[in-house]
């Protein structure tokens, strides 16, 4: 069986994570990314195609050329306020770019596919814990454009027999503790990465997207997970693929809630620095909270979670956040 995978935007944030992770365990990953959202200096462990999902010749010409065994697939637009407010952008890279990716797969024999899917689809389940069977109703054309694109993969699965790993991810943080590669997000929006430039004055201040949530102290929860931890859950499954256990649905967080407060708090600790902050407003496409209930990628993939506390989330980070290849 070949060792090669195709990964889409393994030029970006988990995707060249997930490239580190694979070379580590023996396969050759090769990164297909437009670089819209991603850094050509983050694919460092295996070889490169410039290309976009919207192309089929070129998706087409990367199986012919490196014939994967499977595929992990990273790429996408993954910005709710953009999504808010360019739905049209969201559909068309994020679910015409997987029908190409797809249809190219299969019409080259490669029928193993892993996803990137995200507690969004989740919309606001109004405190509940998430788990794989929680219906999907997602707040914005980011987490609608993720769940048309499990559709997707389910009804190629019923036609043409693709197998998928769906990973829906809760909060991704931290970075490679070797610090080779890291969160490099332009614009940044996630909250760790936004808490350490306000820390080290690359911005002015933090500002709280709303303090009148019905939580303990009027912010928003996230379940938030370890990148290494989450790359090492795809690397297992992609062996569950490989050993022919078929398609799967996995929700990847930790079943910890952290209201945002809680996450300056924790910062401030870590860095034994003050955090510049303001209030305001919600920011359109917010669900509440979003807590991972599930336990069953320990259960049945073995994935054990290891490196992340909240802690050691925001040390691997501010610790690529001060090194030189960190740019905000
Ligand atoms: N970061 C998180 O907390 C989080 C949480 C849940 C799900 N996800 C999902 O994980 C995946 C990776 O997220 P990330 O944070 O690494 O984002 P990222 O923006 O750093 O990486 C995405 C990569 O995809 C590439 N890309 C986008 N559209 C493309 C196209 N049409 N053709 C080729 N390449 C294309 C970009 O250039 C970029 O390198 C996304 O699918 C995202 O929706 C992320
Ligand atoms: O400057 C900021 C940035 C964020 N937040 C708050 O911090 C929390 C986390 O926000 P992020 O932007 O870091 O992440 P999201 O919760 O919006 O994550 C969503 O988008 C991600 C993709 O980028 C994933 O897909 C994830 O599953 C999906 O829920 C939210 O309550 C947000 O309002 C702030 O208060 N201030």
């Amino acid at each position: 069986m070949s060792h090669t995978v195709l990964v889409t935007g393994g030029a970006g944030y988990i995707g060249s994570h997930a490239c580190k992770a694979l070379a580590a365990a023996g396969y050759v990953p090769v990164t297909l990314d437009n670089l819209s959202t991603g850094w050509r200096d983050a694919v460092k462990f295996g070889p490169f195609v410039q290309a976009d999902l919207l192309d089929r010749a070129a998706v087409d010409a990367a199986f012919a050329e490196h014939r994967p065994a499977a595929v992990l697939h990273f790429a996408a637009l993954s910005q709710v306020g953009e999504a808010m407010a360019e739905p049209g952008r969201y559909w068309r890279n994020n679910v015409g770019g997987s029908l190409n990716l797809i249809e190219a797969a299969i019409g080259a024999g490669c029928l193993d596919v892993v996803f990137s899917s995200t507690c969004a689809t989740y919309g606001d389940r109004d405190g509940d814990v998430l788990d794989e069977d929680t219906p999907q109703a997602p707040l914005n054309a980011y987490g609608a454009s993720k769940r048309a694109i499990e559709d997707m993969l389910a009804d190629f699965g019923a036609s043409h027999g693709l197998r998928s790993v769906i990973f829906r991810y809760f909060n991704v943080a931290g970075a490679d503790p070797d610090g080779e590669v890291g969160e490099h997000h332009r614009p940044e929006t996630h909250l760790i990465p936004l808490i350490l430039d306000a820390v080290d004055g690359k911005r002015a201040a933090l500002t709280v997207h709303g303090t009148d949530y019905p939580t303990q102290d009027g912010t928003c929860i996230r379940d938030y997970v370890h990148v290494m931890d989450l790359v090492d859950a795809h690397v297992k499954g992609l062996e569950w693929l490989r050993a022919g256990k078929g398609s799967r649905v996995f929700c990847l967080g930790t079943g910890s809630g952290f209201s945002v407060r809680e996450v300056v708090d924790a910062t401030r600790h870590v860095t034994n620095r003050p955090v510049p902050m303001q209030d305001g407003p919600r920011r359109g496409g917010d669900a509440v909270k979003l807590v991972c209930g599930s336990t069953r990628a320990k259960a049945e993939l073995g994935w054990q979670p290891g490196r992340s506390t909240m802690k050691q989330m925001i040390g691997d980070a501010w610790r690529w956040h001060q090194n030189g290849a960190y740019q905000a």
